[in-house]
């Protein structure tokens, strides 16, 4: 029963996003971007997400799990500040903090699915880990690079949607549209294949702070997305974190289950992500 209120909410959530997107695309307004400050809460436009120093060919709004100010003292400065929800639709905020609600829900289990498989405690990542888990989620549309005739671009670098790279919590749950094929992982024999659409479901990448806790057993997914469709994307990407405070470093569980060393140190999961979100994800 609980799939099924889920299910609903990931189709209201996309029809909707896409609403947002389209609305956005032909209005042209910029009534989202917050410009005072370095964090990029809201709207941004097409090419102003750097990935490794080239501009992704996309636009999206941002949203973070509040950080209230003097919540975390220094380190959430950067972080501090509203989110900046669409006022129209006017029940955009409502539903998608229900969608994270409920995103969040299925992500705590799938996280305690996965210390039982590490032969660790269940609820080894929850406490000071992830008991009360920091979230991104974004609302990205992706612009068709075909021209109108259906005949292609040039290949250039600009034509990327959004450039390789790993996400930087733990898990991330991607709700994309069912007929666009463009998101792409790199398998262990580093070949690109395509995460192909599956109706009703969500492709489910990890992130690095899980790396670490695994001292390496689960590999951080390396992704991208080539938009070769003649149809505007629309993608859900909702982020399940650690805390923000939390201090991630290799469970000894996985020490041990990977040959005794361990490979990682210690990264507070806050300034992780305050480090990518400053530098406009350059690595
Ligand atoms: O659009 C997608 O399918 C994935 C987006 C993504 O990788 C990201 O926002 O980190
Ligand atoms: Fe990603």
């Amino acid at each position: 029963m609980e799939f099924g209120i889920l299910f609903l909410k990931i189709l209201e959530a996309y029809r909707v996003s896409f609403s947002i997107c389209l609305m956005r695309r032909s209005s042209k307004s910029n009534s989202l971007r917050q410009l005072d400050t370095g964090c990029s809460i809201g709207y941004q436009r097409v090419g102003e997400n750097i990935t490794k120093g080239v501009p992704d060919m996309h636009e999206a709004i941002d949203c973070y799990r509040e950080v209230k100010p003097g919540m975390y003292g220094r380190l959430g400065e950067a972080m501090e500040g509203c989110n900046k929800w669409p006022s129209d639709p006017p029940n955009f905020k409502d539903l998608m903090e229900e969608y994270v609600n409920l995103c969040t829900d299925l992500s705590s289990k799938i996280m305690r699915g996965i210390a039982l498989a590490l032969g660790a405690p269940m609820d080894v990542f929850e406490g000071n880990r992830a008991g009360d888990p920091f979230w991104v989620l974004r609302v990205i549309g992706y612009p068709v690079v075909h021209h109108a005739n259906g005949q292609e671009m040039p290949k250039t670098e600009t034509d990327v949607g959004c450039g390789a790279h790993t996400d930087y919590g733990l898990l991330t749950l991607v709700n994309q549209d069912d007929d666009i094929t463009a998101l792409q992982v790199r398998n262990s024999n580093g070949e690109w294949i395509s995460a192909l659409p599956v109706p009703g479901t969500f492709v489910c990448n990890i992130g690095d702070m899980l790396k670490i806790l695994t001292n390496g057993e689960y590999e951080s997914t390396l992704h991208r997305v080539i938009n070769n469709s003649p149809k505007y994307r629309v993608c859900v990407a909702y982020f399940y974190e650690p805390n923000f405070d939390a201090a991630i470093e290799p469970l000894d569980t996985c020490v041990q289950r990977t040959g005794g060393t361990k490979k990682f140190d210690s990264a507070v999961y806050g300034k992780h992500l305050v480090s990518k979100v400053l530098t406009n994800f350059v690595m």
